[in-house]
């Protein structure tokens, strides 16, 4: 492959909006992309594909070779992804078999995975053997995975859709609405994403809103509902009949989900701030279904999100436990008797997933609750994202 100055630049940009300014990696490719309307499909890819892959490998590039120069940086990554560097004066510091050496001798498993140390041994810690193989999973390229709205077309329908449009996708066994890029695309742009078909969501967080049993006609909570992704498909799920309470602390996200809602042809949401513990109070067993997809470390998502390996510490992830803790001793009071809850995260440690749910069982909140169904989804044996999904049924 031929590599162009410019987009280089580009990716050089990106890095350090990430690095130095501490941005979302995903918002600053996104504006990279938008700075420069003369990249053509293929640039954008690469500087998109580039810049993902240079945060993965971020510990890795830098203890090959140590620096400060992007270009040393970008030249290390090049040559690691199997590939010859062009003779240009940017590249002359490199040495290819200095690199090469560097890299054989290597037997540190945090720097060989391209993760802090602290965050190496808690995986160690809190999944012992599995986490090895899990953490060399979690550092592969996540699949694009459409989630096919049902309220408008069905799978098949889609999939032929998107074929007239030049996008092939490819469809897998237990994820029924799931429809899978056989090649990362912009699907944004098609005309099957304008005319609210489908979106784009990962196979496993799929699992998620399918886990809450939900049918048409029920009152549901979305409790922590975000942008709404998990909203969306309870709304698919109930054929667009009975209503969803969609709940978050920020208001910016909850209305991401109007424009959403629209776009997909569902009328049954309300949202609702959380203001406080009396916004909670007043809605007393007041639902069939709870969905808990609750603020997390993450790590399951390293995938998609790469930069989360350097944007969390081990007082982060404390603060997050605490959040979820919190949130199991209140929320769960929203459910009607004989209802169900769902509570979720996109996270594989044990402590933010099955201890906090055996913990809230053993509590004065959880001692109307049962566990009903658990299951602890893994990278290495989904082949796609980290979850973890409890039903839990409220006597
Ligand atoms: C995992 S994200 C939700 C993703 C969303 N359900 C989706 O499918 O797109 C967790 C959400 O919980 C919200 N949150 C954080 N603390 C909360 C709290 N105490 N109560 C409710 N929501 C909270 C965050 O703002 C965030 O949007």
């Amino acid at each position: 492959m031929k590599l162009h100055n410019n987009t280089i630049r580009g990716v050089h940009s990106a890095l350090d909006a990430i690095f130095e300014q501490g941005q979302y990696a995903d918002k600053v490719i996104e504006r990279t992309l938008k700075s420069n309307p003369k990249w053509g499909a293929r640039d954008r890819s690469f500087i998109a594909e580039t810049t993902y892959e240079m945060v993965r490998w971020w510990r890795l590039i830098n203890y090959l070779s140590p620096s400060n120069d992007y270009w040393d940086l970008f030249g290390t990554y090049w040559l690691m992804q199997g590939n010859e560097l062009p003779n240009w004066e940017e590249f002359s510091k490199i040495n290819p078999e200095k690199i090469k050496e560097k890299y054989e001798k290597l037997e540190n498993p945090a720097i060989l995975e391209s993760v802090p140390d602290w965050l190496y041994q808690l995986g160690k810690k809190e999944l012992g053997e599995e986490w090895e193989t899990e953490l060399h999973s979690l550092n592969e390229e996540a699949e694009v995975v459409l989630r096919v709205n049902t309220l408008k077309t069905t799978r098949e329908r889609l999939k032929a859709q998107l074929m007239e449009e030049g996008i092939r996708t490819y469809q897998i066994k237990g994820y029924p609405d799931a429809l899978i890029l056989e090649e990362r695309q912009n699907v944004f742009r098609t005309a099957a994403f304008k005319a609210g078909l489908f979106e784009v969501q990962d196979a496993s967080s799929q699992l998620v809103a399918a886990a809450l049993g939900v049918e048409p006609g029920m009152r549901v909570i979305d409790a922590c509902a975000g942008a709404g992704g998990k909203t969306l498909h309870l709304a698919a799920l109930m054929e667009n009949k009975g209503k969803i309470l969609s709940m978050d602390l920020e208001e910016w996200k909850l209305q991401q989900t109007k424009l959403r809602a629209r776009r997909n042809g569902i009328d049954i949401i309300e949202r609702k701030v959380i203001e406080g513990s009396k916004t909670i109070k007043r809605l007393k067993e007041s639902a069939d279904r709870l969905l808990l997809d609750v603020p997390c470390s993450g790590l399951g998502v390293l995938r998609r999100n790469p930069d989360t390996k350097w944007k969390l510490s081990p007082g982060s992830i404390q603060k997050v436990e605490e959040t979820q803790a919190e949130i199991l001793q209140t929320y769960p009071s929203m459910v009607k008797k004989g209802g169900q809850m769902v509570y979720a995260t996109c996270s594989i440690l044990p402590s933010e997933n099955e201890k906090q749910v055996q913990k809230f069982l053993a509590s004065e909140a959880g001692k109307d609750f049962e566990l009903i169904e658990e299951k602890k989804v893994f990278a290495h044996q989904s082949g796609f994202d980290g979850f973890y999904i409890a039903r839990l049924q409220k006597k």
